[in-house]
């Protein structure tokens, strides 16, 4: 079980790649001392986004390791690793980040590293969730909130929200509804975990309130 019981404020690293309006949701979320978190570091994969624009502009620290800088994946994952370590979170959350992070990462902060991803998985898993949903016709699509593990997209389910396609939705305009939705969950489920604790049974990750007898 993890939780900040003690009253402390949980730590969470995020990690973006583009505009980072989850984080911001996360960040206003943190505004609110009963939410129980603060944003303590924001990282990314490349220079120059609005995300990190957004943590800059707050006063949190931001880091950046780029792929090409190290001379193979490995290198990249293990300063992903200490660079994340040394900001001590209680929960690394991945928000657009568009990497897969590899074992080092994982062998650090499995059960404690996150990410949201804008489809109903396991359908349309990697970087094109809306567009494949709308190729693909279905009537409801939507976010979810896993565990990451060493696959793409195949970790533990912590939470989904369903969102409606519309008979004239573009890529654009679904994109923008289910990050509606998501960012709602992303702060809720959050918030929920960092104050109450989850634990993993299985495939199933559960948070107190959500305990079913
Ligand atoms: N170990 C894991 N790391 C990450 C996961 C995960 O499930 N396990 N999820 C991603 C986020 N994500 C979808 O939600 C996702 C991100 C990126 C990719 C991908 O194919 N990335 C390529 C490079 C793409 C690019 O740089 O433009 C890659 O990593 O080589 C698929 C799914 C976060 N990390
Ligand atoms: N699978 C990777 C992926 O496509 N992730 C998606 O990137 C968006 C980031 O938005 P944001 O930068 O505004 O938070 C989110 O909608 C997230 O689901």
């Amino acid at each position: 079980m993890n939780s900040q019981r003690d009253g402390s404020k949980a730590r969470l690293v995020v990690l973006v790649s583009g505009s980072g309006s989850n984080l911001q949701a996360l960040m206003d979320a943190c505004a609110d001392d009963a939410y129980g978190a603060r944003v303590v570091a924001v990282g990314a994969d490349r220079d120059g986004t609005v995300g990190l624009e957004r943590a800059a502009k707050a006063g949190i620290p931001t880091f950046v390791h780029k792929v090409v800088d190290y001379p193979d994946r490995q290198g990249w994952d293990a300063a992903m690793t200490e660079t994340v370590a040394a900001h001590e979170p209680t929960l690394v959350v991945s928000a657009g980040f568009l990497k897969i992070l590899g074992d080092s990462f994982l062998a650090k902060f499995a059960g404690r590293f996150i990410n949201t991803h804008n489809s109903l998985l396991p359908s349309f898993p990697g970087m094109r969730g809306p567009a494949a949903a709308l190729e693909y016709g279905v009537r409801i699509t939507g976010a979810t909130l896993f565990l990451c593990d060493p696959g793409v997209d195949t970790g533990q389910i912590i939470a989904q929200v369903a969102v409606p396609v519309a008979d004239d939705d573009t890529v654009d305009t679904l994109t923008e509804r289910i990050k509606v939705a998501e960012r709602e969950q992303l702060v809720d489920t959050v918030g929920r975990m960092v104050r109450e604790g989850w634990r993993v049974e299985g495939r199933r990750v559960l948070i107190p309130l959500s305990f079913r007898p």
